[in-house]
């Protein structure tokens, strides 16, 4: 099942338990606009290259449309439709003024120089720059994107409507990014995993992780995890996985990484085949990098206790299902990573503010929001008798209908 059936499954799911009606529910399943463009650029020997670019806006009956922006070789327009759908229900969740978005360039960006990269970014921002804007669209880095893509988007943006620091989130700090964006969503996964586990009565320090993905996502919440005490026992990017049943020293392959560009070849740790890392031996395993890497094909030898899906979409419906029968507890994406889109929304606040917050108020704010999501989800389950995947669709997905029905359709 490809992402958006799973996605749309989950919805409908959400949609009879909640009673909705059927034309709500018809009306949220189709987005409000799909973007697709070409993309052609000069290449630095010379010759043309052409890719294609997709900006899918979900919804916006909460607020201006929010994501993340993917260079990856496998975005496609249902992928990409799907990711912008989560990202409508995950914004309700962290009860944060936005609906969702997403958008994609089917590209190899380790295959590009960093002048093509430029090149291409300023060429899909011109062909969607009308229609995004800081009160109906607001780009943010995902896969493969980064602070230097957002300064990019937002110098082409602003050579046709001024300068406008709040077209972008997850920006340099020098141009108006906020103090703890980079870390949020890892420090977001954290504040997450410490809220179910306090359930259990368990706390980081008591546990073993494995963390699929090495990027901003996975490298920050290693980070944090090691800093409290928690042990990391195997990690992976594309190059490779790594293993340690005494806990990997995080902050000696953090600077590895930043030397070598990959996990390969450190020397804290013994090899593992990155295919292995889903199923290896820990009590919280953590996928952080693609799509739909648990599925019926793994799901049945995970041997963790706890999945925390700090990527979008890491698991399908099937492998749901026999992670659920074997009793393994999943804290759904839409909750799990919402710690990078909230800190995108504090620093669209302090740009619209014109005034910056310290580091400790951010990460502050991040850890009620997250809690009190967490609490949230928490009561839907208790209402409904359902996981916390549907816990989560539930409650964001009763926000945005709610905030349809308020808004009418009077034309
Ligand atoms: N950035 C953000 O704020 C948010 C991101 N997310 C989600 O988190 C996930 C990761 O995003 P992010 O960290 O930003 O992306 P990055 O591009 O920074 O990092 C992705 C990581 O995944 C690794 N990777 C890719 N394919 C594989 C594979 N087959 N096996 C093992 N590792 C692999 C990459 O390896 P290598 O380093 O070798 O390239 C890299 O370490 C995505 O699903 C994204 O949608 C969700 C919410 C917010
Ligand atoms: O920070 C944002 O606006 C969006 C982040 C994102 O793409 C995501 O949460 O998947």
């Amino acid at each position: 099942m490809n992402a958006l059936a799973a996605t749309n499954r989950n919805f409908r799911q959400a949609a009879r338990i909640l009673g909705l009606d059927s034309k709500i529910e018809k009306s949220l399943l189709i987005p409000f606009r799909e973007i697709k463009v070409e993309c052609t650029i000069p290449k630095d020997d010379g010759g043309l290259v052409s890719f294609v670019g997709f900006r899918v806006q979900h919804d916006n009956s909460r607020g201006p449309m929010k994501g993340g922006i993917r260079y990856h070789p496998e975005v496609d327009p249902d992928e990409v439709n799907a990711l912008a759908q989560l990202m409508t229900w995950k914004t309700a969740v962290a009860d944060i003024p936005y609906g969702g978005a997403k958008g994609g360039i089917g590209c190899t960006p380790k295959e590009l120089s960093t002048s093509e990269l430029e090149r291409l970014t300023r060429v899909f921002t011109q062909k969607i720059h009308d229609l995004i804007g800081i009160n109906t669209d607001v780009p943010a880095p995902d896969m493969g994107t980064n602070a230097q893509t957002m300064a990019w988007i937002l110098d082409e943006y602003s050579k046709f409507h001024g300068h406008s620091p709040a077209i972008v989130t997850g920006k340099p700090i020098d141009l108006g990014g906020s103090l703890g964006r980079e870390a949020a969503t890892g420090r977001g996964v954290v504040f997450a995993t410490e809220a179910l586990l306090a359930e259990y009565g368990k706390s980081i320090k008591d546990m073993t992780f494995a963390i699929q993905g090495f990027g901003n996502v996975g490298s920050w919440a290693a980070k944090l995890i090691h800093e409290k005490g928690g042990k990391v026992v195997a990690v992976s990017d594309i190059t490779g996985g790594l293993k340690n049943p005494n806990g990997i020293d995080i902050p000696g392959l953090l600077t590895h990484k930043d030397t070598t560009g990959k996990l390969a070849n450190f020397s804290g740790g013994d090899a593992l085949d990155p295919n292995d890392l889903l199923v290896h031996e820990c009590d919280v395993l953590i996928p952080c990098a693609l799509g739909g890497v648990l599925n019926r094909e793994n799901a049945d030898h995970v041997k963790a206790k706890f999945v925390i899906e700090a990527a979008n979409h890491p698991t399908d419906p099937e492998a749901d299902e026999i992670l659920s029968k074997k009793g393994v507890i999943i804290l759904p994406d839409i909750y799990a990573n919402a710690g990078g889109v909230t800190v995108s929304y504090f620093e669209w606040v302090q740009n619209i503010q014109g005034f910056m917050w310290d580091e400790d108020k951010v990460n502050n704010e991040l850890k009620k929001y997250m809690t009190r999501s967490f609490h949230n989800i928490k009561n839907m389950c208790q209402t409904h008798n359902c996981n916390l995947r549907m816990g989560a669709f539930t409650l964001g997905v009763n926000r945005v209908a709610r905030a349809t029905l308020l808004r009418g359709w009077e034309a």
